[in-house]
């Protein structure tokens, strides 16, 4: 392993840990005696399960800070906030099992993503202090997601019940993801890529509902790094030895007069692998290039995300980014597995955006993707005489593209036998070399692409639960979300042969057949591609929909189309005073009315 790979830069400033609150009854005397326990013990039972339960971006268990006492009033609460700041809490969870005091123990840090857990017990009012608390938060501006538990519990118990414990998850889950992302830095590289307004950087989206800091490169530094040689020499003879054992060429697709020469080839082997070690280093820095003379290159710009612009200044004439975005967006590369870079290709940083929340809810790779065609079944039929089935019966989209799928988009892991793209702590070296095995790099099609290079080849397995998500940007309105779960199909191959060649076959090809509810955009397939509202989308593994709204909801990004049943949806309770029975209008409201989370 690298020193590079051993000491991920990503990991150095550390991860944001989840602060526990217990509140209680402050009155002396007998009554805050007589819940000192129990409420200490809520605390500790949340800290177990969350720390049981979750993982950071790099394996490593989610770490929880108790205060140091119970917070019985505005002093403790103040102590409290001042320990999470010096702990590095990113967000809050309050628990009681009973009436405490609402705006003199709730959580004031605006940034803090927060919860509320009140114990649905009879003896002691918890639930009353849910509901005046959570009424201090609605007044105040600070929204917080209520927990409270179906069932009564008995007093005095530490269990904490299935529904409490789902509500738990999300919630920390989303909340770590909004916390980690703040602060890190969308790496834009190159401008805007054939007119593809996703590529339109939109510093306030970044700066105001993320958190985040924009930094941008031309892609000429990648000319100056290539030419100069400012990358690791030892890295570099290592990935080129890996990449030729391990990444077979493909077949040229191009006319033959068109076709490059072997010389040309092997030269764009060499070049598009520099690409890829210079991006990651313009990324996250490398400590190797100071050692090299250039300290300044070794610090990097700090970005958890970025974008390559490609198409068309650096792809008429340079080999395009197909292999560094498919190679970094994968779990694993010559130095082995390791988190994914997320790269998203023509710089469409609003897809980039949706891959990064995909990315920190599961902590797997994503496949980015061109919302190529939608395929009715009729048409399937009239092309290829066959009639679509199973999950795909209603039609299927297909998802392509040239650049960022990661090669886990294979379907070559699993997890109980089924198809699965995994964290890379998960994955087996067995499933590395599946993947790889699935991957043809085919010579670029050169009419697109002047300058050469290889684009990645593989067809998803189906069976695999995905969920697609885009953020869109409308004026006036600011950005929203869209999410699609569904599954990855199988065709018959001669099947997905015919459709596939009527594109450019020498792409990624994901099958995807949408969920239907028979509502709205999901009356049926067209109606999803029909809704879609861009060219691209982000695919990630299993059905993270409700996890996605939740997320939103904390950044305050209404969510204009899903097919989650009501029943998963959690947000901040301040949301149903916005409307209880349209809630998709009611999210516009309260995300509109609050605005971004760091406005
Ligand atoms: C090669 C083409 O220009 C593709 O890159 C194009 O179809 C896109 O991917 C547009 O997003
Ligand atoms: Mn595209």
């Amino acid at each position: 392993m690298s020193n590079l790979e051993s000491n991920d830069v990503r990991w150095k400033q550390g991860f944001p840990k989840i602060g526990i609150r217990p509140t209680i009854d402050g009155r002396r005397k007998g009554i805050r005696e007589s819940l000192e326990e129990q409420t200490m013990n809520m605390a500790k039972a949340v800290a177990d399960l969350l720390s049981s339960t979750l993982k950071y971006p790099n394996g490593e268990a989610v770490e929880c800070v108790i205060s140091d006492t119970c917070i019985g009033g505005v002093a403790e609460a103040a102590a409290s906030a001042d320990k999470f700041v010096k702990a590095g809490v990113g967000v809050s969870i309050t628990v009681t099992p009973c009436w405490c005091y609402g705006t003199e123990t709730m959580d004031m840090d605006p940034s803090l993503p927060k919860a509320v857990w009140g114990f649905n017990g009879t003896e002691r009012p918890g639930a009353v202090y849910l509901a005046a608390v959570l009424s201090g938060h609605a007044q105040k501006g600070l929204p917080a997601f209520g927990i409270y538990g179906k069932d009564v519990q008995d007093s005095g118990t530490t269990d904490i019940p299935e529904d409490v414990k789902g509500k738990l998850l999300r919630f920390s889950k989303a909340g770590l993801a909004a916390a980690y992302m703040k602060g890190k830095s969308y790496l834009a590289i190159g401008s805007v890529s054939m007119g593809i307004a996703g590529s339109i950087v939109n510093e306030e989206l970044f700066q105001d509902y993320l958190g985040m800091r924009n930094e941008y490169v031309d892609m000429s530094e990648l000319v100056r790094r290539i030419e100069e040689e400012i990358f690791d020499p030892e890295e570099f003879k290592l990935a080129l030895a890996w990449v030729k054992e391990n990444c077979k060429e493909g077949q040229d697709n191009n006319r033959p007069e068109i076709q490059t020469s072997r010389e040309k080839k092997d030269q764009d082997w060499e070049t598009v692998v520099k690409m890829s070690l210079i991006v990651r280093d313009l990324m996250l820095g490398n400590p190797e290039l100071g050692k090299i003379g250039f300290g300044e290159e070794a610090l990097g710009h700090n970005a958890i995300l970025s974008g390559f612009q490609g198409q068309r200044h650096w792809t008429d004439h340079f080999p395009n980014g197909d292999f560094m975005e498919a190679i970094l967006n994968t779990s694993f590369d010559w130095n082995g597995k390791r988190a994914p870079y997320l790269v998203a290709t023509e710089n469409d940083s609003l897809n980039g955006v949706a891959m990064l929340l995909g990315n920190l809810l599961t902590n797997s790779a994503q496949i980015f993707a061109d919302v190529r065609t939608y395929w009715s079944p009729d048409a399937v039929k009239r092309v290829t005489g066959h009639t679509l089935s199973g999950a795909a019966k209603d039609g299927i989209l297909h998802l392509i593209n040239s650049g960022s799928a990661t090669l886990d988009g294979t379907g070559e892991q699993s997890i109980d036998g089924k198809p699965a793209m995994k964290p890379f702590w998960e994955i087996s070296d067995e499933e590395v070399n599946k993947c790889l095995e699935a991957t043809s790099w085919r010579p670029a099609a050169v009419e697109y692409f002047r300058g050469g290079g290889y684009s990645s080849d593989f067809l998803t397995k189906g069976g695999m639960p995905v969920t697609m998500s885009r953020l869109n940007l409308i004026k006036g309105l600011g950005p929203v979300l869209q999410i699609a779960e569904g599954y990855s199909v199988d065709l018959p191959q001669d099947v997905h042969d015919t459709l596939d060649l009527r594109t450019d076959s020498t792409w990624p090809t994901t099958w995807f057949a949408p969920i239907l509810t028979g509502k709205g955009a999901f009356k049926d397939v067209y109606s999803v591609m029909d809704n879609w509202g861009s060219n691209h989308g982000a695919i990630s593994f299993g059905h993270i929909g409700a996890d996605l709204i939740t997320l939103a909801s904390i950044l305050r990004i209404p969510v204009s189309m899903h097919n989650i049943e009501e029943e998963h949806i959690f947000r901040p309770r301040v949301w149903s005073s916005f409307g209880t029975s349209d809630v998709e209008a009611a999210d516009f409201r309260a995300c509109g009315a609050f605005g971004p989370l760091y406005k």
